[in-house]
């Protein structure tokens, strides 16, 4: 059957969350944010735009799933946020066998664009490449719309590079880099892809919360 994306709103999404969330010291998907936890805001936030159910790429044992399917990672180990990606291609391959790519979105960053998978698929004009976004220079690629095509590499990658350095798997395939600016506001330019690692950026995320929602 041929694979195809006929509409940015058909493309799967998987959540990521299979990290150890180590430096922020408890499971950052259940970190509140505005009385949210982190999860439920990202997922009101794909929601926006994408129709499919979503999945979440965590581990088999996770607490709570709020209703999202669980896609825990094929490759145990901890092998990094590709083998996230690699766990979310298998699971699209099976479960929507006429389509080409799915898309991953990290459960740390929550003012990601509203766009970006919109704006990943025009990347790609309907070929079998991948697109990943970029803010101030710097690559996101825990983001990004990846061709199902990319499943046999990926694995024998994962498995075989000792570094297992994101960029590195990059360079082996066309990747579209899709720019999204800062968002202005009164505290300053913020960026989309601001990520929440540790309890000081959850502290900071509430501030640029707060400067966004005086823009509402
Ligand atoms: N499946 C999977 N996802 C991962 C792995 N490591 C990181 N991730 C995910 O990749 C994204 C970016 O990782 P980080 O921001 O470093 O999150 P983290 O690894 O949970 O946090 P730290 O332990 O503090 O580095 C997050 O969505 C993580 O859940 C992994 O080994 N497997
Ligand atoms: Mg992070």
């Amino acid at each position: 059957m041929p694979r195809y994306i006929a509409d940015a709103a058909d493309i799967p999404v998987v959540l990521l969350a299979g990290g150890r969330s180590s430096r922020m010291g408890m499971n950052k998907a259940f970190a509140m944010l505005g009385n949210q936890p982190l999860l439920t805001r990202i997922m009101a936030r794909i929601g926006q735009t994408q129709r499919k159910p979503l999945s979440l790429n965590a581990d088999a044992d996770w607490p709570d799933a709020m209703g999202l399917r669980l896609v825990p990672d094929t490759h145990p180990g901890k092998l990094g946020p590709l083998a996230g990606v690699l766990a979310a291609l298998q699971d699209t391959a099976r479960h929507y066998p006429d389509v080409s790519h799915v898309a991953t979105v990290p459960i740390d960053s929550p003012f990601f664009p509203v766009d970006l998978v919109v704006r990943l698929a025009e990347a790609i004009q309907g070929s079998n490449e991948a697109a990943i976004p970029v803010s101030l220079d710097q690559d996101h690629p825990v983001f990004g719309l990846w061709p199902i095509s990319v499943i046999d590499d990926l694995e024998t990658w994962i498995v075989s590079d000792p570094r297992r350095r994101v960029r590195d798997f990059l360079a082996r395939h066309t990747v579209r880099r899709v720019e999204f600016p800062t968002i202005q506001t009164s505290i300053g330019p913020l960026d989309p892809f601001f990520n929440v690692n540790t309890p000081d950026d959850l502290v900071e995320a509430e501030k640029w919360l707060a400067a966004l929602e005086e823009m509402l």
